[in-house]
Parts: C-alpha cells; structure tokens; sequence
C-alpha cells in the first residue's frame, strides 16, 4: 500500500535516529549561544585525569548560505563522546592497577554471573571481559543455564564471596522469572558490590553525611560525563525520567548530592513534558524509544540519554540498531550538549564497572 502523505510525515517526524552528518557537525564544537548552561571552569573528576579537550572549530560558512536558527544551534551543539571519555578513563585505571600489581603484586579480580541466554545480557558481559582483559583486571566468569536454581547462584556468590582473588561480583540482571532477584543481590558482600545495588550501599547513597562503599555504575558514568564536559550541577534543575532501583532512582540521588535540583518524571507522572521543559539538565532512563521530543527539552539543557532501546533496521548488519530515549534528531536542535546512542553512556557504564573493582581490591588490601 502507498504511503499517504500523512503517513510519510508522521514516519518522516518519528526518524530520530541519529544522522550521520549532523552529529559529525555538532561533535567538538563549542558551547555557546544565550540559552546555554553554564559550564565550570574546573572540575574535580574522579581519576585525576587530563581532561578531555574540546577542538574548537567554528563551521564556515558560505555568504550565500541560509542559517536558520535550528541549524545555527545544531552546529553549536556538543556531542557528550561517552566513547572517548570511556577509553581515557580505562587507560587511567589501568595506569592505576599497573602501579598496585607492581608495588603489592595484587591483580583486581572481578566475576560476572549470567544465568540465562539473553542475547543482549551475552553481549555485555562479553564487552566486560574484554574491557577487563584490556585494563588488567581478572575476569571469573560463570554461565548458568536459564533454569539453574536461586541456590546455585546463591552458592556461587558465596565462592566469590569467600575467594581472596576476587574484588568485585556483578550478577547480570535480569535474572529469569524464577528467581528472587532482591534475595540474590542482597546475598553479595557490601564489601565486593561494584555493582552498588546492595540495599545498604544505596541507602547510604540516599543519607546526608554517609558515603556508600560503591556508586552504581550507570549513575556513576552519567555524573562523570557532566564532570568531564565541565557542566555545572550545583544549583541548577535536573529532572530525572525513570526511577529504576539500578538507573533512574540512584541518579537522582547523586544528582541530589552535587546540589541540583532534583524532580523525578515517571509512568504515573502526568505532565511529564511540562517538567522536563524547566530543566537544565535531563537524564532519561525509561526505555522507550525516542520518547523526549524536542519540544519537551528548555533551548541549552544538557542531555544525558540513557536508554538503550533496539528498533528493526533492515540496513543494519544486525536487522536492528539502537536509540536512545530522547528523539537525537530534534535534540540536538534545541539542546546545548547531548549524549548519542550508541557512544554516549554505554561505554561508560564499563569503565566504571572497571573503576569500583579497581577501588575495592584497593580498599581492600589497604593500597592507596
Ligand atoms: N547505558 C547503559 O549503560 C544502561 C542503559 N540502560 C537502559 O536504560 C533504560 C532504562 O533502564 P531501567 O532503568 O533498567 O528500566 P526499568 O524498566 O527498570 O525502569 C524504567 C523507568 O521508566 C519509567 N517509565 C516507563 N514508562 C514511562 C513513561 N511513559 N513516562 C515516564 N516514565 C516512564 C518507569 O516508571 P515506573 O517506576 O512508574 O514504572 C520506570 O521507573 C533502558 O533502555 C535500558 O536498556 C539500563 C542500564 C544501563
Ligand atoms: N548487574 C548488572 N549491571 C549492569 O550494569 C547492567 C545489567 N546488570 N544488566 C543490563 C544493563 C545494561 N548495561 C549496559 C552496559 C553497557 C552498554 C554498552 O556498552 N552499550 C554500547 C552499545 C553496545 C552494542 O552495540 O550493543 C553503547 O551504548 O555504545 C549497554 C548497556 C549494563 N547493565
């Protein structure tokens, strides 16, 4: 059947895939433009690190060429490289562990439990053990088929728990329907949850004056970004959309921490676009597809696009590709910096995974 010209508009407004072109424009230019949030001039990141360096690069532009104020913004947008910043983050932690192995001789241990054959839950622990082998953590890895028992797991954790070797254990979740997920997290030792979902470490996330042993990886990584782009949190509005135990919730704790201030949008919420539009800065965990449209977003907020959602794409090797939460495409016309999907928090979520085992085998052999 013939697309009518309706139909044809709707799919043509619905493609928020990221395009190519426009997002090569927009990466590492400046910020700048009356709308823009204000980035600090220092920061204090996590690793001591270099920071990343902005290539300041104004597009030219022919005299005959028509610029409207969409397109001028555009090329003014910052693309958050979650890709560059993951890599520069691993070569620290690996300067890190190079410097423990050769003065104590002790190598991060970190084992993955997966139960189950979700395809998706395959791939990142495959991407985990690479990014360990490739930092010099060890990787324990333990596969069990989806209808393994909650006491084999328990009885696994309990190894890992209990051997000198191992810093840090993340059981790959979801777990199958069968098996009590809280019963097992709660089951890994405060002291080797690189993961942060232990309910003690997130309470003490969520308590003023307590500092949790571990920060969940996915929160951790969005926070490093701002840091790393020098987006100023203090004072300014986050809303933050999804409240998942392991995302959302975790998120706003720690955007609550850095003194902004913090609303949180969710599926009962009813004016979700209304609030989102007063904030300066928006992280998105809900995992529906491009679902934060351009005209939910306050001209100069700063993105952070969680979401990893897979939608059909027959030119895809894969049959599919991924997107974000926020619709990229009208994004970046209205905001100051956004992360993309894939490249934007992926790759960060791993490094900071290789970070919490890296500083448990510290804390734990007392190395600072
Ligand atoms: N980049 C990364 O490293 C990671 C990415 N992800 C991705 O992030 C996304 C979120 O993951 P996760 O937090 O685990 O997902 P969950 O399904 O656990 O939570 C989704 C949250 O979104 C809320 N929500 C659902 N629908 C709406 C809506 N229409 N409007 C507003 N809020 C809504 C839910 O609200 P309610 O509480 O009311 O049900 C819930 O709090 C997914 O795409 C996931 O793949 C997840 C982990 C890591
Ligand atoms: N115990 C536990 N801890 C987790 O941290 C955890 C989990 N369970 N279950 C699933 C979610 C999801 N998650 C991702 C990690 C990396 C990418 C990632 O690297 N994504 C790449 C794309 C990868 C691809 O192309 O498939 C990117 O965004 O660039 C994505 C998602 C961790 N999670």
């Amino acid at each position: 059947m013939a697309s009518s010209p309706i139909t044809m508009m709707k799919m043509k407004l619905n493609n928020c895939s990221p395009p190519s072109t426009a997002a090569a424009a927009a990466r590492f230019l400046p910020l700048l433009g009356p709308h823009q949030i204000r980035f600090r001039s220092s920061v204090a990141p996590l690793y001591n690190p270099s920071f990343p360096r902005t290539i300041i690069t104004r597009p030219t532009f022919s005299s005959s060429s028509i610029i409207t104020a969409a397109m001028a913004n555009e090329a003014l947008v910052k693309v958050i490289d979650g890709k560059k910043v993951a890599k520069d983050v691993r070569d620290e932690i690996n300067a890190e562990i190079t410097r423990m192995k050769d003065s104590i001789g002790v190598v991060p241990g970190l084992a993955v439990i997966l139960v189950g054959d979700r395809k998706d839950s395959a791939t990142y622990v495959r991407n985990k053990k690479k990014a360990c082998e490739t930092a010099g953590i060890k990787s324990y890895e333990v596969c069990l088929p989806e209808n393994s028992t909650e006491e084999e797991v328990l009885k696994y954790i309990s190894d890992f728990n209990d051997d000198p070797m191992v810093h840090g254990i993340l059981v790959q979740l979801p777990l199958p329907s069968h098996m009590d997920e809280e019963k097992i997290l709660h089951a890994v030792c405060i002291e080797k949850d690189v993961d942060g979902f232990h309910p003690l470490n997130i309470g003490q996330l969520a308590m003023r004056g307590r500092e949790p042993l571990f920060i969940p990886c996915t929160p951790k990584g969005c926070i490093e970004l701002l840091h790393r782009y020098n987006v100023e949190i203090k004072g300014k509005k986050a809303v933050v959309i999804g409240r998942s135990n392991i995302v959302g919730m975790p998120a706003a704790l720690l955007l609550q921490r850095e003194d902004a201030t913090v609303s949180i949008v969710h599926s009962r919420t009813t004016n979700p676009e209304e609030i989102t539009r007063e904030a300066d800065i928006i992280i998105a965990a809900v995992g529906k597809p491009n679902m934060v449209r351009g005209s939910w977003i306050k001209p100069g907020a700063v993105i952070i696009d969680v979401g990893i959602n897979p939608v059909e794409d027959a030119t895809n090797p894969r049959g599919y590709r991924l997107v974000g939460d926020v619709c990229y495409e009208e994004a970046i016309k209205v905001a100051s910096a956004i992360t993309p999907v894939p490249g934007g928090v992926g790759p960060m979520t791993i490094a900071m995974l290789l970070s919490n085992t890296l500083l448990s085998a510290k804390r734990i052999n007392n190395f600072k």
